[in-house]
């Protein structure tokens, strides 16, 4: 069931058109992540479901109600923030009872919602405490609670993990969504990393340049980019012109290589370099340039026919020295992409 429905959001500052109309629906206890770079107009959609921002046309409906023309307040979408915005003379407790209080939710409602935030955002140690008192991922945590007490139809989160450090992000990244799901709410979060999309969400929205270039789940578009922009956004890729012809391109380095969709004439195609093997080869026509070694992969870099092409393997495998000739050859077909310079849609 659909919960969130916008209808040509557009938003115009003068001259420059922060969004082109854009369509979204999400579902009823969807996760469902914004990715953009900065500058792509996540943070103008955000406000402009909020309510702070006014869209210059379009129309946003949550829950079956027409919201666009209401206040913040009428608007049943609570939002977490990448600075917490929590009250900083309050107590926990206080922070978490000041919207319930507001909205002249009862005393013995409040009491019951505040109980249950706080056991499944495991804030009982901290009731009393001020914000001062707190660690950046406890406040982060009160800052969801307060949005949880809410029940809102829609949780907004404005890249809320930004602040902390690499560890925390990641524990409360799986914290949040086991309380989303837990909680069943629908939840829009915006980031502009792309590793925290990949691993939180249930569809992922590509944003650049003030539109949406693609919608899918992680896997999908991870594996099945359809443009240029998302499958070098998503992860890392070696980005190829190639002249295609039919169902194989020939590669720049020479030889033939198989493309998932057929296509003519010059295509951009898309090569993970997880997807490619590489051998060291005394006439290869590659020569390592560089090696990172990470733990789990190692990263090479391979210059040849004047490219350089990414290769990642396994990290036990055995390591191949700087300076190595070596034979590259990608596995399985190649993802052929819209939005290329030379655009095949
Ligand atoms: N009040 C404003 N007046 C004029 N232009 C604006 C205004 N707010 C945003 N913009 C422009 O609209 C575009 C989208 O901005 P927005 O802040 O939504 O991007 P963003 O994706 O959230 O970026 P970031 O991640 O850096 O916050 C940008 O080109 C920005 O310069």
């Amino acid at each position: 069931m659909t919960e969130l429905r916008l209808r040509a959001i557009t938003k115009r500052f003068g001259e420059t058109i922060a969004l082109h109309p854009v369509f979204l629906e999400v579902e009823r206890g969807e996760f469902v992540t914004v990715l953009g770079p900065s500058g792509c107009g996540k943070s103008t959609l955000l406000r402009i479901l909020m309510g702070i921002t006014e869209p210059t046309a379009g129309e946003i409906h949550l829950a079956s109600r027409r919201i666009d023309a209401l206040p913040p307040e009428k608007r049943d979408i609570a939002m977490v923030f990448q600075s917490y915005a929590l009250f900083p003379h309050m107590s926990v407790r206080k922070n978490l009872a000041f919207g319930l209080k507001m909205r002249k939710v009862t005393k013995d409602e409040q009491l019951r919602r505040i109980t249950h935030a706080l056991e499944i955002c495991n804030l009982n140690a901290y009731v009393d405490r001020m914000p001062r008192q707190l660690s950046g991922g406890q406040q982060q945590r009160v800052a969801l609670a307060r949005a949880i007490v809410m029940q809102p139809s829609l949780l907004l989160f404005d890249e809320p993990l930004s602040n902390l450090d690499a560890k925390l992000r990641d524990s409360l990244r799986h914290d949040l969504i086991a309380l989303h799901r837990k909680i069943g709410s629908t939840s829009l979060y915006v980031t502009h990393d792309q590793t925290e999309a990949m691993a939180m969400s249930d569809r992922i929205v590509v944003m650049n340049a003030g539109r949406i270039v693609e919608i899918g789940t992680p896997v999908e578009l991870y594996r099945n980019p359809s443009h240029v922009f998302t499958a070098s956004f998503l992860g890392q890729t070696n980005l190829l012109t190639v002249a295609a012809d039919g169902p194989t391109a020939e590669l720049p380095w020479g030889g033939a290589a198989v493309l998932d969709a057929p296509a003519k004439g010059t295509a951009t195609v898309s090569l993970r370099p997880e997807n490619i093997t590489m051998s060291v080869a005394a006439d290869g026509p590659g020569v390592v340039t560089s090696v990172s070694f990470m733990g789990a992969q190692a990263h090479y870099s391979i210059r040849i026919a004047s490219s350089d092409i990414h290769v990642s393997r396994s990290g036990s495998d055995r390591l191949i020295e700087t300076g190595s000739r070596v034979n590259i050859t990608p596995i399985g077909p190649m993802r052929v992409l819209k939005g290329g310079s030379n655009d095949l849609a």
